[in-house]
């Protein structure tokens, strides 16, 4: 019977090895874990991770030829070595026969080589082959992505052994992937096959956001501009949304690895090209970060801003970029209330205190008990968010809501909720709409919802009546006065997709219309002569001081690199293991060597160039 171990029972391994269970009913799948609280989570009927259709897969094989357990010889010893090289070092411990080592992690190029020298240092005359299979699913469409790959890619060496291990992972595979989307490459290609797909895809992204800004400059619309881009058939329609900038887990650092790899292989240039893509993400939410603020007319005295959503995309419990960075840029500035239905808010003090890049490492690794960040009060629900101190505070308190994503289910019905209540609310409320993500299709034919705000201006209270259209990432208000002064109009109010209000018009009545396309947009500050100018914020951030630092300062998550940095893997066999012999000496077999493992910390595992060979090569 054909036995796969897979160690980490993470976002990847968890859903990855439930598919090839379920699929695969030959094969018996363990997949293990340091973590405690993550293992009896997999047990369990709460899975630690919401993926939909995961809780069926799992249920459908677990306990059958699917099995979750902290079974392992890091039970013994704290996991102080670099994760990668301790589970090659725990593999060469307890293999007693010929093994496939398939690396399913995003890696820097040539971590198979290093992980291939590990185990062949200590493999007691077992042969290793060592594969490389990166995995391309997203977060939140896990299941879907397993089930219907673009494709499946596996590298291996360019040898008859080589070639016979990537058969064998060939045909796990076939058990439901057609024949050809499986590809197959040498090792360092499907490494790198990996850190390149996703720097192609925030490409995209970074180049949509750097159109936003020119199409707000000139009054393009970035919407009507990304899609006629993306009918062109050698470009293609999909990741071409403007947004906040990128979030998630791996955008971010697979392209600073890939900067680094570049760096480390004497490519400046190749370097500071794929950099720019994370400075024009940095530059997306600083911008929007200062749009926030200079649509308070740069001034914050006497006000609140909520956030109502957190996590970076649909139904997902995980917040990371570019929710935080957001957060982080305007608690400069004021108070912050933040909803969101998924994340609790625990996960959201946690992400708001840690350090850039620590929210990604495994729990174990991170801070136990963050400081809770004083300005920040985490609610139950939109309306709490968005009214609770400015109800009772002065009579010029603004609300100013940011909604950062609108892109959950529940959370859209968070924000329906708060908008049906918000009659209630008796203050100026602001509404930002700032980022979107059209590639659900639920926002095409989103609802509308109708407010009432009363505004209460001495002399001068009049009802506003808003209604709001989300079609299309489209928002409109129309407002209905009753006061003295604006008595019987009526103004319709476009609130463009990048959060400003671009448009202001008068209609007679008080229907909504559709959106009417390339009305000259009039720039009209919204009630300019309610708000006093009291504290102006002179000096904006700058996107660079805000986000950039990670460029400058290394993320925690880089390995350092160049000569003095290379991976020195130290001989190394389990005590009681005779070299000269070969041979192992049971009674004093032990896993555990820290000096040796010690000296594995920290060490890279990119080979550096050459460089003699390069200066034979000009020579
Ligand atoms: N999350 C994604 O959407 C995604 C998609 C494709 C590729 N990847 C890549 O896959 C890799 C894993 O990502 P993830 O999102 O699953 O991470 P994760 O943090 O969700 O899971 C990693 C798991 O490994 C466990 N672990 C850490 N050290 C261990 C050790 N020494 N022994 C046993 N278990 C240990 C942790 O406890 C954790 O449960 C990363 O390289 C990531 O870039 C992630
Ligand atoms: O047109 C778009 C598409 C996405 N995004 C943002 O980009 C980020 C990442 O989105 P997505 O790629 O869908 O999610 P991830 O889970 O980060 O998945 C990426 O990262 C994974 C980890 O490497 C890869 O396996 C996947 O193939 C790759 O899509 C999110 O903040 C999105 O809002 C946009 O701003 N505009």
């Amino acid at each position: 019977m054909v036995k796969i171990c897979c160690i980490g029972a993470g976002y990847v391994g968890g859903p990855t090895m439930a598919m090839i269970a379920l699929k695969c009913p030959s094969i018996e799948v363990a997949v293990v874990d340091i973590s405690v609280p993550r293992i009896t989570a997999w047990n369990s009927d709460q899975l630690p991770i919401y993926e939909p259709g995961l809780d069926d897969v799992v249920k459908q094989c677990r306990g059958k030829n699917l099995f979750f357990s902290t079974d392992g010889p890091w039970s013994r010893q704290s996991c102080r070595f670099d994760i990668l090289g301790g589970a090659a070092r725990m593999i060469a411990d307890v293999s007693k026969s010929d093994k496939i080592v398939v690396e399913k992690s995003t890696v820097p190029v040539k971590t198979a080589e290093a992980i291939e020298k590990i185990l062949t240092h200590n493999s007691k005359g077992i042969n290793f082959q060592i594969l490389s299979n990166p995995e391309f699913l997203a977060e939140g469409t896990a299941i879907q992505d397993l089930l219907h790959p673009d494709r499946v890619l596996i590298g291996g060496r360019d040898t008859p052994e080589g070639q016979k291990a990537i058969q064998a992972l060939k045909a796990v595979y076939s058990n439901w992937v057609p024949e050809e989307r499986i590809l197959c490459t040498n090792l360092w290609s499907a490494e790198l096959s990996k850190l390149a797909a996703n720097a192609f895809l925030a490409q995209r992204i970074s180049s949509v956001n750097a159109m936003s800004a020119l199409c707000e400059a000139t009054g393009a619309d970035v919407t009507q501009v990304s899609y006629a881009v993306g009918t062109d058939s050698r470009i293609g329609p999909k990741f071409l949304n403007a947004s906040v900038g990128f979030g998630g887990s791996c955008f971010q650092k697979d392209i600073l690895n890939l900067v680094y790899i570049c760096e480390c292989n004497g490519l400046p240039e190749v370097a500071e090209y794929w950099k720019q893509v994370i400075k024009i993400n940095d530059y997306q939410k600083s911008s929007f970060v200062n749009r926030v603020v200079s649509s308070m007319f740069n001034t914050v005295a006497n006000k609140k801003i909520a956030i109502l959503g957190f996590a970076f995309k649909k139904d997902l419990v995980i917040p990371r970029d570019p929710a935080i960075d957001v957060c982080k840029g305007l608690l400069g500035t004021r108070p912050v209330s933040i909803y969101d239905p998924q994340v609790t808010e625990d996960q959201i003090q946690r992400d708001l205190t840690m350090n850039k890049f620590d929210w990604d490492h495994p729990l174990h690794l991170q801070p136990m008990s963050p400081t809770t960040v004083k300005q920040v009060s985490v609610v139950w629900g939109a309306y709490e968010a968005t009214t609770k101190s400015s109800c009772c505070s002065a009579a010029l308190s603004l609300v100013h809501i940011v909604c950062l994503a609108f892109q959950t289910a529940s959370y859209l019905e968070g924000v329906k909720w708060f908008l049906n209540d918000l009659s209630m609310v008796r203050s100026h409320t602001r509404l930002v709409v700032s980022t979107r993500d059209n590639r659900n299709t639920q926002l095409s034919s989103l609802l509308l919802w109708e407010l009432r705000i009363v505004i209460p201006v001495p002399g001068n209270s009049f009802q506003m009546k808003a209604r709001i259209v989300l079609g299309n990432l489209k928002m409109k208000r129309l407002q209905e006065t009753v006061g003295e002064d604006l008595n019987g109009a009526n103004k319709e109010l476009e609130i463009n997709p990048s959060g400003g209000i671009s448009s202001y018009w008068w209609v007679n009545g008080n229907n909504i219309h559709e959106y009417a396309g390339a009305e000259a947009a009039v720039h009209f500050p919204f009630f300019p002569h309610y708000f006093e100018l009291d504290h102006r914020v002179t000096a904006l951030v700058q996107p660079r001081d805000i986000y950039s630092v990670l460029l400058d300062h290394p993320p925690r998550k880089l390995v350092s690199v160049g000569p003095d940095h290379q991976a020195d893997v130290p001989e190394w066999a389990p005590k009681g293991f005779s070299k000269s012999s070969g041979s192992l000496d049971e009674s004093g077999a032990h896993v555990d060597d820290d000096e040796n493992g010690v000296k594995l910390v920290g060490t890279c595992v990119i080979p550096r160039p050459i460089w003699s060979h390069l200066h034979t090569a000009v020579a």
